[in-house]
């Protein structure tokens, strides 16, 4: 019997919707269980459930932290996560009147927001998105967690773990080869070299989150240092985890909406390669960006899981 008791985080459905973003490859963790969603926040299982006009919200704390004194503000940490911020039917109204594609679209796929992510997390589950499906990095992912994350407890007969840190993954190079029985494969030496540099990184007394209010040029060119990183995993993290909302990724979904909707607009040559030079990348994504403004990514994300949804 679960006597954890409700709370509200007053935002009504239009501006989330949650069965539209929480599986559409932001987050690769969170889980459907019934009508409820599940993940870790802040080594806490959160529990949330959607109403029309707000979302209800419980917490298990970590066995570990659970004599800890001070409580975690919970809905603090979720109107963070969410960006809840942002207004996003203004953002919606602003893009339907620079682009009339957007406008047509926008109706059928409401409440869908950029999340506000933990960095060392997005960055490593986005190098492991490299051609990869949603279905196979969230299991991935899972995988990492059981592996090298930390216990927090059990909810509905599921343990629940943290993601690792970087001291987690680079203790030893016998990870890579752990990492490639966990379905890793090329993309282990890439999470173990990377976990390697931000931990040195670390060590020296920074943090991947003091990046965040850095300009979008300043982290994009940070993050494609790391091993495993190209342009658009960098403008994934960027967008969803360093506060750049101008970050516009550009993957074969976005491509194909740009050959359809915006190539003579863009000046872009159809092609049916799906690989994209650097070059092709650079000029979509700046064209979409000078579109649709300082938000760019978020109407981006429209359009992205708008194909997603098409493509299932
Ligand atoms: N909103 C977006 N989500 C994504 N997931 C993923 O793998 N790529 C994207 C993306 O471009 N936008």
């Amino acid at each position: 019997m679960n006597r954890i008791t409700w709370s509200q985080l007053k935002i009504p459905i239009k501006e989330i919707s949650l069965d539209i973003i929480l599986p559409s490859g932001q987050s690769f963790r969170w889980r459907k269980h019934g009508d409820e969603w599940v993940s870790v926040l802040n080594e806490l299982i959160v529990i949330l459930r959607q109403e029309e006009d707000h979302i209800l919200y419980r917490s298990i704390p970590s066995q570990a932290r659970a004599t800890l004194t001070t409580p975690i503000d919970v809905e603090h940490v979720l109107q963070d996560y969410f960006n809840t911020s942002i207004k996003l039917s203004k953002l919606y109204r602003e893009f339907g009147a620079r682009d009339r594609y957007f406008k047509t679209i926008a109706p059928l796929f409401s409440g869908i927001r950029i999340l506000r992510q933990d960095p060392w997390e997005t960055l490593c589950s986005f190098i492991c998105s490299t051609n990869n499906s949603i279905k196979r990095i969230t299991q991935m992912i899972d995988n990492i967690c059981l592996t090298f994350g930390t216990y927090v407890a059990t909810y509905d007969g599921v343990a629940y773990y943290t993601f690792p840190r970087p001291e987690d993954l680079c203790a030893s190079s016998s990870v890579v080869q752990k990492l490639r029985e966990l379905g890793f494969g090329y993309r282990a030496p890439y999470v173990y070299k990377t976990a390697l540099q931000v931990h040195e990184w670390e060590l020296l007394g920074h943090e991947l989150s003091e990046l965040r209010g850095s300009s979008y040029e300043k982290v994009r060119e940070f993050l494609m240092e790391l091993p495993g990183v190209g342009p658009k995993v960098a403008d994934c993290v960027c967008l969803m985890a360093f506060d750049c909302h101008s970050s516009v990724p550009i993957d074969t979904h976005m491509w194909n909406i740009v050959q359809r909707r915006y190539a003579k607009d863009a000046k872009i040559r159809p092609s049916k390669s799906k690989t994209l030079s650097k070059s092709t990348y650079d000029d979509i994504s700046s064209h979409l960006r000078g579109l649709w403004g300082d938000y760019a990514g978020w109407a981006q994300s429209v359009l992205f899981i708008s194909e997603l949804r098409k493509n299932a």
